[in-house]
Formats: structure tokens, sequence, C-alpha cells
């Protein structure tokens, strides 16, 4: 099967394009005619840039307002598709789409518009040409693929055949399984794109915000199935028109869109194995049991202040690496390590950064798998030197160049701890069962991308998206979670560098964890032992309290213990949140302690601009923590 992108999807020059698109693996390209109009150079030696990439030009597009014209508008709009046979011929490619027409002129008619489509294919016949039809979701008269279809049928020419754009079916709420009636080989190109659920202007809403497969809410997989389903065989092309992607990295979109090509092929055939899909074999999605550990690199002061931290948390010191300047602290199962070596990832890490989270592990079912199906998705693995006595634990490179190793059961990986650091027992602690989820701030441009790297690696699901009011700006977070829960990843985008998002992104120098929050059964238990340990949380405000017992009917003792222990809370139909915060180290790193209800679904959402505001007094009044 042909892999295809339309150059609109990419940001750059028309050479920086050809080069990305080249580098991710794809086989060819739709030249969209403004990118060829742009280009100084004749359609030659375009034509030649495309195939000295190793690309071929898939389909030239698009041409406008063809279709069920009057005269004198008619012939001219068959002059000007004489001109474009010219160009295509000199460009070295035989396919062009034709959109459903938007001219003011035109008149409708299922009949007229097939007369001009079989005269069309008389003329194309004779250049060696194909034209595909495609129904814009706003044509004038013509905006479901299915008036399209009839159209071709009608026009009966070889030279002649449709083509469907997913955005333009799914985003009308067109049924997809309407394309299985459609004969595979009169679909002459598909063109996919998915988007986010937005209320809005259909040609604003394609025009701006489509996006990659699977990065939206459209049931892309449902399209694909239909349409290998009819028999299909041609190229598949993403035909992405998306304002952030026009401003982003030209090889990091390209990259996305190839791997969410293969994600949804892969996920294509196994809901309908009997589909003839002829793509390599990858390894199926592969769960999560959850974090297996959390390793900060750290040095000097900055460490000396986190082992504190960790301790008034209840952690304790449980083992010492074999060969590295690397200790384990552990607690009710939870790991976190702390590398403090001078040479390798964790040391890269840290100048870059200072102290920061480099590495996340996590416990899956097959460690070996998530690598093999990360690389089919172009996502490399990571590997180090290995030191006498360590075990080979399969990773990759995550957010930022941080590191994810994957660790399984039943290959003996899960006995790195007594092996590498001699770990005996497991400290009782303050009550932490557990992380329920990590926090990741990056950019808000970054958020697809990283999106669609947990859930085409991992079988997590992303929740919809939610807006979080810092004061000084809006943060927006997207949770992804395996779907017993047991892995949560927040990811939380920030446009400004007002917002403490912002601010972190900019004091550490680019993406990372800003958060762990760590579970516990009884927050009230776990918050005693601790402030007993010398733990200082977050303080919140008397506001916050006197808000809590308007709006929520909470026994005013509870009420009372929670406002003692710098408490928030929230509550779903299912259940109750409780939550607190640590004060912000390093950066502004910090650990949250949390207990949920089992039915609670939520991350607090309410409560962050509260806690947000806090946190940036305290920044205010005692100024961000030196590094
Ligand atoms: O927005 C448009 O006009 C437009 C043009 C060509 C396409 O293939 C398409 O899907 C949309
Ligand atoms: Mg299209």
């Amino acid at each position: 099967m042909k892999t295809s992108i339309a150059t609109v999807s990419i940001s750059g020059s028309l050479t920086d394009k050809l080069e990305a698109i080249a580098a991710a693996g794809y086989d060819g390209i739709e030249i969209f005619e403004q990118d060829f109009i742009a280009f100084d150079g004749s359609p030659r030696d375009v034509g030649r840039m495309v195939r000295d990439h190793g690309l071929e030009i898939t389909l030239f597009q698009p041409f406008r307002d063809f279709e069920g014209l009057p005269e004198p508008y008619r012939s001219k709009a068959f002059d000007r598709a004489e001109r474009k046979f010219d160009l295509m011929g000199e460009l070295g490619t035989d396919l062009v789409l034709y959109c459903s027409s938007c001219h003011p002129k035109a008149l409708g008619g299922i009949d007229r518009a097939a007369d001009d489509f079989a005269e069309l294919g008389e003329r194309a016949g004779a250049r060696g040409m194909r034209v595909g039809y495609e129904a814009l979701a706003w044509g004038k008269h013509v905006s479901d693929h299915r008036d399209a279809w009839e159209i071709v049928r009608r026009a009966d020419h070889p030279n002649i055949g449709l083509i469907l754009d997913s955005f333009h079916t799914l985003g009308r709420g067109i049924d997809p399984e309407t394309i299985r009636r459609i004969p595979g080989d009169k679909i002459f190109f598909i063109q996919l794109a998915d988007a986010p659920k937005i209320d809005m202007d259909l040609l604003y809403w394609s025009r701006h915000f489509r996006n990659m497969p699977g990065e939206g809410d459209l049931p892309v997989k449902a399209f694909m199935q239909a349409v290998m389903a009819a028999g299909y065989d041609g190229p598949i092309s993403l035909e992405i028109f998306n304002d952030q992607f026009r401003g982003s990295s030209t090889r990091q979109v390209a990259q996305d869109g190839y791997r969410s090509l293969v994600a949804l092929m892969d996920d294509v055939r196994r809901a309908e194995p009997a589909l003839d899909i002829d793509l390599p074999r990858i390894p199926a999605r592969v769960p999560s049991h959850g974090v297996s550990f959390i390793e900060f690199a750290t040095r000097g002061d900055e460490a000396d202040k986190l082992e504190a931290l960790l301790a008034t948390l209840g952690f304790a010191p449980s083992g010492t690496h074999r060969n590295k300047a690397v200790s384990l602290w552990s607690q009710g199962g939870v790991r976190i390590v702390l590398n403090k070596e001078t040479e390798g990832h964790a040391a890269t890490a840290f100048n870059a950064r200072g102290t920061t989270v480099c590495d996340i592990g996590l416990r899956v079912a097959d460690a070996q798998a998530v690598v093999d199906r990360a690389g089919a998705l172009g996502i490399a693995p990571f590997s180090q030197p290995i030191g006498p006595g360590e075990m080979d634990i399969p990773a990759i490179r995550g957010l930022s160049g941080s590191v994810l190793h994957f660790i399984d059961e039943g290959t003996g990986l899960e006995h790195v701890w007594q092996v590498e650091f001699g770990q005996s027992e497991t400290p009782a602690g303050a009550g932490i069962t557990g992380i329920d989820h990590i926090a990741q701030t990056m950019s808000y441009e970054d958020m697809l991308s990283w999106t669609l790297f947990y859930t085409s690696v991992f079988d997590m699901r992303k929740s919809a998206m939610v807006d979080v009011f810092d004061p000084d700006g809006l943060v927006r977070s997207q949770v992804v979670e395996s779907p017993d829960g047991a892995l949560k990843i927040t990811l939380n985008g920030a446009d400004s560098h007002r917002t403490l998002a912002g601010r972190f992104l900019s004091e550490t120098f680019g993406a990372s964890v800003q958060h762990v929050a760590l579970a516990t059964d009884d927050i009230f238990s776990t918050l005693t032992d601790m402030t007993a340990r010398g733990f200082e949380p977050l303080p919140m405000p008397q506001n916050y309290y006197d808000d809590l017992a308007a709006r929520f009917d909470i026994a005013p003792d509870l009420l009372a213990r929670m406002q003692e222990l710098n408490v928030l809370y929230d509550h779903d139909e299912k259940g109750a949140f409780f939550q607190c915060y640590s004060k912000a180290f390093a950066g502004g790193l910090f650990f949250e302690i949390l207990q949920r209800d089992p039915g609670y679904t939520g991350f607090g959402a309410p409560n962050a601009p509260f806690r947000i505001a806090a946190q940036k007094r305290q920044v205010r009044g005692r100024g961000m923590p030196a590094r």
C-alpha cells in the first residue's frame, strides 16, 4: 500500500517538505497548486525534485468550480482543464482532484454534472490523465460523497473516478458504511484527516482544525474499514489543513502523520482481519500496568533538598546501585530513583535542565513488544552501555529526549531492584500506595504529537481536553490513560510564558514531568504522618474553604480537617476526591498527594486555578527556588 501526504499539511519551503516527507517514509505527495505556484522553478524541476527524493506525485489538486456551469463559463472551465493537464504532464502525474463546485453560477443537476465529467473524461483519456471527483462538505450542489458517486457512476467513463476525503464524509456525519457500496476500482484516491469535535462552520473547521488520524474525534477507522472493504488499493494520503502544523516542525509533523497512518491501518486490520492490507505486521498495542519507577537526574544542593523532601513524604532509601551513583527510594511499592551520575543519559539531562525526571519505568505486559511496536511507528529504541552485573532493559526515547524503560514480568526484568540495587525490603512509609498519575508540561503546540505518541504506542485512550485557568493565561490539559486506569498521564500544554506551566517550561528548558501524584487510601492519616516527618504542604487560603462550604455539603469537622491539612476537594456523580500539594522544588517541580474514590475519574481540575494561584504566591514570596 502506498502512503502519501499533501504538501499543505506541513510547514516550510517545498524542499524542506520533500526532505521531511521522504525521511518519514512516505511513498508520495499530493502537490497542492498553491505550493507549486509559490515555487520558483518550472513544473519539470518540481517533478524532478520530487523524484530525486524517491517520491512520486500521487495527485495534483485542487481543480475548483468545474461542473454544472452555463456558457460561457463552461467552455472556459474546459480550457482551464486542458491547461492543467499540460501542467500535470510536466510535473509527471496523471491524477487530478476536482472538488465539487462552489461557483455562484453553477446550476446543479446530477445529469448535467455527469455529462460535463463524461466529456472531461474523453479529454483526460486523450492525454493519458485521470480525474477524481471529491464532494466538498460545503459544495454548492454536491456536498455528499453519495451524490458525487452518482455523478461519477452516470459519467461512466474509465478516466473519471471518485475521491473520498474522510473529513468531508465524517465532518458532515455521513455514515462511512455507505462507502462499502462503491466499487473499489472507481475510487481513484483516498484523503484522510481527523478533526476534533467542535461545533463550527464546516469550511472553517476543515481549513484550520484538521489533524492526523487518531489525533481527533472522527471515526476514521470505520471510514478506512469501509474503503478497504470496497476493494480500494490505491494510495492513502493525508490532507491536513491545520494552523498549528503550518507553524510547527516540518519533520515532526511529517513523522507524526506517518505514525498515525501506520497505527490506523494496523487498527483497521485488527478490527477486520479479513481485509487485505498490504503493510508489514506490527505488534499490537501493549497494555501498561502502571509506573514501575520515576528517575530524577539530580546533584548537589538540589539532590540534598529532594532527598529531604522525599523523606518528609515517607520515602526511605532502600538500595544503592552496584556500579553507579544512583540510589533507590521507596515506599508502598512506589520507587523513586535518584541519579547523580556525571556521565551518561541522566548527566546530560541534568546538565541541560537541572533536576529533572530523566526516566520513567513502566510496567508492561511485554517489554520487547513495546519497543518493536514503537520502532514500527518510527520511534527509536534507547540504549546505554551496560555495566557488569547490569540488566538490559528495553527502552525508547520519550518526551524531550527523556527515556521510557519497560519492565515486564516473566522475563526476569522485575528483579532489577534486587540485581542492580540489592533492594531488601520496602519501607512502610506514610501510607502511599502507588502513583496515581504523572503530569507532563509541554508547549501547547506539542500536545497533539505527544497524545499521538502515547495512544499509538500503548493501549491508552485520550479523554476530552480540559481548559485550566491560570491567573495569567490558559493551560490545556489532556489525559491519556490505560483502560483500567493503572497508567494515567496528564499532558499540560502552555501557551504563554506567564502561566505557571509556561514558566516551568522556560525555567527547565523544555517539556518534562512537572508533578508526580502519589495515591493514598487515607489522605488524612497520610498527611498527619507526613506532617510529623516535617512535610510542608502548599498553603490554601481561607476563601477556598469558605467556598467549599458553600458549594458542597461537607460535614464541618471534615472541612476543618481538610483546612488544617491544606486538602483540596472535588467530586463527581461517582465519588469524592481529595488532594494536597507539596511546595515546589528545583525550578517548579512538585508532588501531589491524593485520595480518590474508585468511581471518581477526574483530576481535580476545578481546583487548578486555586492551586496555581497558591503556587504563584509561593514563588513571589520567596523567589523561585535556587538552582
Ligand atoms: O478547503 C478546500 O477548498 C479543499 C480543497 C481541496 C480538498 O481536497 C479539500 O478537501 C478541501
Ligand atoms: Mg480533500
